[in-house]
């Protein structure tokens, strides 16, 4: 029944107006699924490689759907994503590209669940999920990468850790991101928006992190529950390898005070969760701040591990973090991200599931993060690209998917 009988590709627009690939996967039975590739502009540089769509499509149409149309069968991911990896050759998808192999992966995983009449979350988790909802991290405020003259730390990330759903969760992050916004127009600071939705204005970090923390409180007594606060630093990106030091607008830090830095604000703003602190070369700093700070928040590698188990072993091997982001674009296929959350579940490092700030409408995330209990799922707060997988989840939880 699951039986791959076509494939089809073609280039769409992501929400940053860039082109990205989107697969169809049909199974014999008439099974449907679709889905698209995001796109990073933070990349951590051991990610597999994503290729102009273009490119990868023609890669794929030559190379993958040979062995997928007719030979591989779309309930099967394992294999499935085994025959992108053996159409590829390399080990970081440079020939079909990283869009085209995570495209086409999510897809059969679609049309396997088309073909059982079941949520995707259980196809891929079992009868068994779909009781417990990751809390997610909503971007209010951003910078770095994700837009130009904003602040230092790529993003401020609100955690309605006491929220009693997710559906109360959601709109706490987004009353949060409103909040903000007033906070902003009282202090007369103008600004638009980043990639990921989130405010992007020209105030240094330490504003954005006085202001986040009043916007925080607010709602927090609004709401009569606890909503913590996190921050993805994209370490990698502030990183000077040169010189040694973390470049912020108003002064550099040398790896021994961005740890000192990163410890004071755990501290000070009782930070739940810290993704990216350091650079993605540098494991031994990573393993000094979770020393010092990991009993009481959440250290996340994301250009650290790049969702690669390697990576991720070495990282468990060094005592670097005790949590990992998991980006399925990141390393490829839906297998890989699977194994990479396993080996850190069995490690006791906590998964988050991640968006990427090119989304497309995908709501692929949503489903992943229900299907393996992940705690976490990071997909900004507001923004369509970004409220298709917040909507998602609340549909989940509805039982309306
Ligand atoms: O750094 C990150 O975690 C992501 C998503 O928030 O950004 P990008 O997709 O640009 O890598
Ligand atoms: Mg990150």
């Amino acid at each position: 029944m699951t039986l791959i009988t076509d494939v089809r590709l073609r280039r769409i627009l992501d929400s940053r107006g860039n082109p990205t690939v989107e697969a169809d996967v049909v199974t014999e039975s008439g099974g449907f699924g679709r889905a698209a590739a995001p796109s990073g502009a933070s990349t951590g540089e051991y990610e597999a490689v994503e290729r102009p769509p273009s490119e990868a499509i023609a890669a794929a149409r030559e190379d993958a759907v040979p062995r997928l149309v007719g030979e591989a069968y779309a309930g099967n991911q394992r294999e499935v994503d085994a025959a992108l990896h053996a159409a590829d050759g390399t080990d970081d998808f440079s020939e079909i590209g990283a869009n085209s192999a995570v495209a086409i992966s999510m897809a059969a995983a679609k049309a396997g669940a088309d073909v059982l009449g079941a949520p995707l979350f259980q196809h891929l988790g079992g009868a068994f999920r779909g009781q417990n909802f990751p809390i997610p991290l909503g971007n209010v405020v951003g910078g770095g990468e994700h837009a130009a003259d904003a602040t230092d730390i790529q993003e401020f990330l609100v955690a309605p850790v006491g929220a009693p759903s997710v559906e109360d969760a959601v709109f706490a992050n987004a009353t949060v991101h409103s909040t903000v916004a007033d906070l902003l127009e009282e202090r007369d600071v103008p600004c638009g928006k980043g990639d990921e939705g989130a405010w992007a204005p020209s105030i240094d970090d330490r504003e954005a992190f006085e202001i986040v923390d009043e916007a925080v409180s607010i709602v927090q007594d609004e709401v009569g529950f606890n909503i913590g606060f996190g921050l993805d630093v994209a370490g990698a990106e502030l990183y000077d390898s040169d010189a040694g030091t973390y470049e912020y607008s108003d002064r550099s830090r040398d790896t021994d005070e961005q740890i000192e830095y990163i410890a004071e604000l755990v501290r000070e703003y009782d930070l739940v969760y810290v993704e990216d602190p350091l650079d993605e070369d540098d494991y031994d700093a990573f393993a000094d701040l979770t020393d010092e700070v990991g009993d009481q928040t959440l250290i996340c590698g994301d250009d650290l591990f790049v969702t690669n188990t390697d990576r991720l072993v070495e990282g468990i091997d060094r005592g670097a973090a005790n949590s990992i982001l998991i980006k399925p674009n990141q390393i490829g296929t839906l297998t890989d991200a699977f194994d990479a959350i396993e080996l850190a579940a069995q490690n006791g490092y906590d998964p988050v599931i991640s968006h990427r700030s090119g989304e497309t409408e995908d709501t692929t995330i949503a489903h992943l993060a229900v299907a393996t209990d992940a705690p976490f799922i990071k997909t900004g707060a507001v923004g369509g690209e970004r409220t298709a997988k917040l909507n998602e989840l609340i549909r989940i939880a509805d039982d309306a998917t």
